[in-house]
């Protein structure tokens, strides 16, 4: 995939389906902005074959409002924001950006919009300063003024000393910083970031975490998807949920984390976790996850008490028990039944 208002149409042969469906209880926070979205997204639905990729997914981003869009891997987010960027179609149902249907006019549509794609299409043999060029003209951007943005998005990006070397050559941090700055020469109404920073160091992980809340400050839409959940904090995002193919839940993190306060006990034992056997009078959803079990619970001094009591000989093996109090991430899990698979990274 290419990045910009202009990129070719590319299908990509994306990660497995997701693995089991959630059986927890799905509550969807209403966020439609009161003014018109720059964004405007109906029942959107998308299939690769049999697979359903997205199965009517609306979504409403207001200018100035960075959407975080979440989900596990294959939830369908690459999918929609292709299809929002104008790379892929949809089976059927509407995308109007600042109020263009982008299916009646895509050239208009795709004008105000700005895509850095998960899979980066930059030309590897030109130099920076050369694609930062083209992808401007390709927005419409000419001489002077041309010029100048190239300037004011390589200084925000930090990527002035890299504008004379092939783009080829430069480390996976610096092409994200590179193509960020392609996607941001003309100003876009819409911005859309497929997992940006994945890869990135910290300080271009900072300098990229900047530039986004910049851009949303002046009045652009963004829609961010990404694995990193600490980041939704550092962009004061709201949050669209996916859950194969669907948005589960859509708020501000405040409003996602009171509908679904529920605190977590974690059992963390020496070797495998037991059985989390519905018997032994947890209250809640439990499941087991390598050495930790974990109850999601209303109570979680009597969850404690029962489940200590009920282990048997498996307490010898007992290591630590904590209280998690609610958070994005437990609404998470309660959520999709998935966790975090390093502290930061979701499965
Ligand atoms: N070109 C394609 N052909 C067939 N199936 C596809 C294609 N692209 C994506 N898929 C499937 O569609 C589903 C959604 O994929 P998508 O890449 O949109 O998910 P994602 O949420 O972006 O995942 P990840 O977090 O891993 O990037 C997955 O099951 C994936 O295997």
């Amino acid at each position: 995939m290419t990045a910009g208002p202009s990129a070719p149409a590319a299908e990509n042969t994306g990660p497995p389906a997701p693995e089991g469906s959630p059986e927890q209880a799905v509550s969807a926070v209403s966020a439609v902005p009161a003014v018109s979205p720059v964004l405007d997204v109906r029942e959107l639905r998308k299939s690769y074959g049999d697979l359903t990729a997205l199965d009517g997914v609306d979504l409403r981003v207001a200018a100035g409002e960075i959407v975080s869009l979440l989900g596990p891997n294959g939830a369908g987010k690459s999918t929609f924001v292709s299809i929002v960027a104008g790379l892929r179609r949809a089976d059927s149902g509407s995308v109007e950006v600042a109020g263009v249907d982008a299916a009646a006019d895509p050239g208009a549509a795709r004008r105000m919009t700005g895509l850095v794609p998960q899979d980066l299409g930059v030309y590897p043999p030109l130099s920076t300063r050369r694609n930062l060029r083209l992808f401007g003209e390709l927005a419409g951007l000419r001489g002077r003024e041309l010029g100048a943005r190239i300037g004011e998005v390589s200084r925000a990006l930090s990527i002035e000393t890299l504008l004379d070397r092939p783009v080829g050559e430069l480390s996976g941090g610096q092409k994200r910083r590179a193509h960020t700055a392609m996607a941001l020469l003309h100003r876009p109404r819409l911005l859309l970031l497929d997992e940006v920073t994945a890869g990135a160091d910290i300080e271009s992980r900072a300098r990229l975490l900047d530039v986004v809340r910049e851009l949303a400050a002046d009045g652009s839409a963004v829609v961010y998807s990404t694995h990193y959940l600490q980041e939704v904090e550092t962009l004061g995002a709201s949050v669209a949920l996916l859950e194969a193919g669907t948005v589960i839940a859509r708020g501000s993190v405040r409003e996602l984390v009171a509908g679904h306060s529920t605190p977590t006990v974690e059992f963390r034992f020496a070797g495998p976790a037991p059985l989390a056997a519905d018997g032994r009078g947890h209250e809640g959803f439990a499941e087991r996850d390598g050495g930790v079990l974990r109850v999601t619970t209303r109570d979680p001094a009597a969850t404690i008490a029962t489940t200590v009591l009920a282990l048997g000989e498996d307490a010898g093996r007992l290591r630590g028990v904590e209280i998690v109090e609610p958070s994005l991430e437990t609404v998470y899990l309660a959520l999709t039944g998935r966790r975090y698979a390093s502290g930061e990274t979701l499965s």
